[in-house]
């Protein structure tokens, strides 16, 4: 469809239409604005500043082909421990279902608005399925430049009754061709942590819940005054990232203040450990971290804390015991704030 000219002096609310319409920034954005709405300018701290990227530095690019190689494991577990990102190529996961996937998120966001919106969080047949833009839009002082399909799997019945059929067979077959990457990344993870033997109950500490979000980041008519995701890490124990060709994920530097660009590389997947690995490793890591899609998570009704093994050796925790779902909570109800959410989780004394 062809973009229609439209002045901003037209809207009566910028807000209403693209969260209450469900137009999203896409609809925003195909109006073809000259100039970014003031809902969407974020403030200076907040913005992304090109002087702060480091030029030449890269997180690690593993290649998984021998997976079972003693010095992957190690490169694995060096790159979570220093940071908690890296890429892994030759991963097993095809990479006709990573094509398919993309497809199939182009797909769902190019339908219509009134489509789409069926699956906001009024009107959504179920609370595992959620359409929606920017991050909290309720609790946040400046919106973020992304729409978003948040798919919370419960079984391959009720995806297939509930998910929207311009994205659930790809979703689905994305998801399960993952679990295989998925659970050797844990077993090599679990054991340079020493914590040995993969029992049922810690499977699902570790894997129990699977979300996939479709993030959409349309174009935006003055990127250097905004976000399309503002700085986080991830709830979840991993995060497995496809992205496409275009580029603009950043992870925090350790220092904490440079930010190191992350190159889309064909056929690759990113690695994110989340904040719940971080939690149950003990780690008292303070840089942010910032990644996509497949989010593997402890259940919501798990109770996570530092694993018994990591403190065998008379370590202090730093974490309480805290039901993961209050956790995922605590971060979804206030806007994106760097990697305070782990604090809620933290033990006072630190
Ligand atoms: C969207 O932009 C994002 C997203 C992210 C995501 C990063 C992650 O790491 S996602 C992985 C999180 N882990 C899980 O989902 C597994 C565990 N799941 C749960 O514990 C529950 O499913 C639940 C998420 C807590 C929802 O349980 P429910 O009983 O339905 O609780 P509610 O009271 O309805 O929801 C709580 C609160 O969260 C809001 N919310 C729920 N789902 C989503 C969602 N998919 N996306 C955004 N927000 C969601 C919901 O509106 C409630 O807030 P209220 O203010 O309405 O009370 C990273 C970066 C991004 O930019
Ligand atoms: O799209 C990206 O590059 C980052 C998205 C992200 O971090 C997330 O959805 O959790
Ligand atoms: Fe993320």
């Amino acid at each position: 469809m062809a973009p229609t000219t439209v002045l901003l002096s037209d809207f009566s609310d910028v807000t209403d239409f693209v969260v209450n319409q469900g137009n999203g920034v896409k609809g925003l954005s195909e109006m073809g604005l000259k100039a970014l709405p003031k809902q969407y300018i974020q403030p200076l701290e907040e913005r992304f500043s090109e002087k702060k990227i480091v030029p030449h530095e890269s997180i690690p690019i593993i290649d998984m082909s021998k997976w079972d190689d003693p010095e992957v494991a190690k490169s694995i577990c060096d790159a979570a421990e220093m940071w908690g990102f890296f890429q892994v190529v030759n991963h097993r996961v095809p990479l006709q279902v990573l094509d398919r996937v993309k497809a199939a998120t182009h797909r769902f966001f190019g339908l219509s608005a009134a489509e789409k919106n069926k699956y906001s969080k009024e009107l959504s047949p179920s609370n595992n399925v959620r359409f929606g833009t920017s991050f909290n839009t309720q609790a946040e002082k400046a919106l973020e430049w992304k729409d978003y399909l948040s798919l919370f799997y419960v079984s391959d019945d009720e995806a297939s009754a509930l998910w929207p059929p311009a994205c659930k067979d790809e979703v689905l077959e994305y998801t399960k061709s993952s679990e295989v990457l998925i659970k050797q990344l844990l077993k090599v993870l679990m054991k340079g942590l020493k914590v040995e033997g993969t029992d049922e109950a810690k499977e699902a500490l570790l894997m129990g819940s699977v979300r996939t979000n479709l993030n959409y980041y349309p174009i935006c008519p003055n990127p250097e005054l905004t976000v399309g995701v503002g700085r986080h890490s991830d709830v979840s124990t991993l995060t497995i990232l496809l992205q496409d060709d275009i580029g603009g994920l950043y992870v925090r530097g350790n220092d904490g203040e440079s930010w190191i660009h992350v190159p889309p590389i064909s056929g690759s997947l990113v690695i994110n450990i989340g904040d719940a690995l971080q939690i149950m490793s003990n780690a008292n890591g303070s840089s942010n971290r910032i990644s996509v899609p497949i989010f593997i998570n402890p259940r919501p009704q798990d109770t996570i804390g530092p694993f018994p093994e990591v403190l065998a050796s008379g370590e202090k925790p730093v974490y309480k015991q805290v039901l993961y779902k209050d956790y995922v909570k605590h971060f979804f109800r206030k806007a994106h704030d760097g990697k305070k959410t782990v604090d809620f989780a933290k033990l006072s004394i630190f």
